[in-house]
């Protein structure tokens, strides 16, 4: 199969994602476990948001079209209701910020902005009232029964808060997909065990996990396959019933890359096996149908260098899983930074440099790090993202606004 660009990948990727919706598989979790959940549910308001008209301000309830010196009535503060006669002429009520507005005013004056004695306020001649000033209009953020959060959405501290305050103490939310992950080669040794100087500890299946999981997933590791065709296949049945397959390592050229091989020997079909990208080339991406006794599964065949395995499971496979998990047409995360200083590199491929970024209050720069290829994990973890160089540009001057992939 021909190596493909970047962009296809991302397309084949995202047109796979866009007919897996909906998703049916659900549960019911409290509020306080929903944090990173997918909601599978609409959330609806319960009553008008504000439920009554709010002042914004402590300071003093009046109307607007009143002049000269009003006659203090009273005070409400938040958690209180006036309970008086609606706001007659020159008349006002002290409010404290959060407190229901009395009937009759339309306008809240701030305290700094008056004489107040204990039965009258003058309202000094530069902040006289307009109506509306200082006062939430009850539903005016949200009237009940809209939809407020739909099923789809991640849910992060803006989207508990939300829920929160309709009072939705549970939440359904979609099952988390599981990923299999599994390391393959001759060379690799756990981590607790000290390697031979021939063989390396498996990092990759750790990094897989993490990645799992800080996009909604749940990892099961199974333990690193030999480069054996027997090896793959007891590993790979084994991993069958998982939403996602993600091997590292076995996908290039060589004699003992068997990964492909024994995936459409079990019936897989590829949708890629290439793509021009650096570090990442051999990726691999298919599926194995459903059978009888089986849901179809997502292979994704990352290369086994470490830092081509984080990145490519951060282009292709995290969205998938993200998909799997319920989420809506999720994407890589790319934003925009400037390049703090040049850069060269060798075109032909798109690039994925690791890179640190440093944000201030008005800019959002990014600083390519030092590293020597797909396999150095130090310079990657001294990296936050990846700046990407299209594949047509070797050389980028410092202040260029360059895209950034966010890990
Ligand atoms: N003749 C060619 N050789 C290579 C090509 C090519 O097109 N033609 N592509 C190169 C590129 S690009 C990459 S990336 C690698 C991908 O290789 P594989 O996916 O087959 O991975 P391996 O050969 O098994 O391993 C590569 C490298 O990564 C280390 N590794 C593997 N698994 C792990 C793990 N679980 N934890 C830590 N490190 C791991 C492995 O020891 C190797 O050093 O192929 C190039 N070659
Ligand atoms: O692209 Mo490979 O991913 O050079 O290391």
């Amino acid at each position: 199969m021909a190596l493909i660009t970047c962009q296809e990948a991302l397309d084949l990727v995202a047109a796979h994602i866009a007919a897996l919706f909906p998703r049916t598989c659900t549960e019911r979790v409290p509020l306080e476990q929903a944090l990173g959940r997918v909601l599978a549910q609409s959330v609806y308001a319960d009553r008008d948001q504000p439920p009554f008209p709010r002042s914004t301000r402590d300071g003093y309830a009046v109307r607007a079209v009143d002049h000269g010196v009003r006659k203090l009535i009273g005070s409400v503060r938040a958690g209180e209701v006036w309970t008086g006669a609606s706001l007659a002429q020159e008349e006002t009520i002290e409010v404290m910020t959060g407190a229901p507005v009395p009937d009759g005013a339309d306008a809240v004056v701030m305290l700094e902005h008056v004489e107040a004695t204990a039965t009258t306020v003058s309202i000094s001649d530069r902040h006289l009232p307009s109506a509306g000033d200082n006062v939430v209009p009850r539903g005016q953020e949200a009237r009940a029964g809209d939809v407020l959060l739909h099923a789809g959405v991640r849910l992060a501290a803006a989207e508990i808060a939300l829920a929160a305050s309709v009072g939705a103490a549970g939440l359904d939310v979609y099952v988390q997909p599981v990923a299999a992950v599994l390391a393959t080669g001759d060379e690799l040794v756990a981590v607790d065990q000290t390697p031979a100087s021939h063989q390396i500890r498996n990092s990759n299946s750790h990094a897989l996990a993490a990645i799992v999981r800080e996009h909604g997933g749940v990892p099961r590791l199974l333990p690193p396959a030999s480069d054996t065709r027997e090896s793959l296949l007891e590993r790979i049945s084994v991993a069958r019933d998982a939403d996602m397959l993600l091997l590292s390592g076995g996908v290039s050229a060589g004699k003992y890359d068997l990964v492909e091989d024994v995936l459409l020997s079990l019936g897989a079909e590829f949708f890629f096996t290439g793509v021009l990208i650096q570090p990442g080339k051999p990726v691999v991406f298919g599926r194995l149908p459903a059978t009888q006794t089986h849901a179809e599964q997502w292979i994704f065949g990352l290369p086994g260098n470490p830092v081509s395995t984080q990145v490519t499971a951060l282009l292709f496979a995290m969205p998938m899983l993200q998909a799997l998990g319920g989420e809506s047409l999720p994407q890589p995360r790319f934003v925009q930074g400037t390049l703090a200083s040049i850069m060269k590199v060798r075109s032909g491929l798109t690039r994925f440099v690791p890179a640190k970024l440093s944000s201030s209050l008005h800019a959002v720069t990014v600083n390519p790090v030092e590293w020597h290829g797909s396999g150095d994990l130090a310079s990657n973890a001294r990296a936050d993202c990846y700046i990407v160089v299209p594949s047509d540009v070797d050389s980028v001057a410092a202040g260029t606004t360059v895209t950034v992939l966010l890990r």
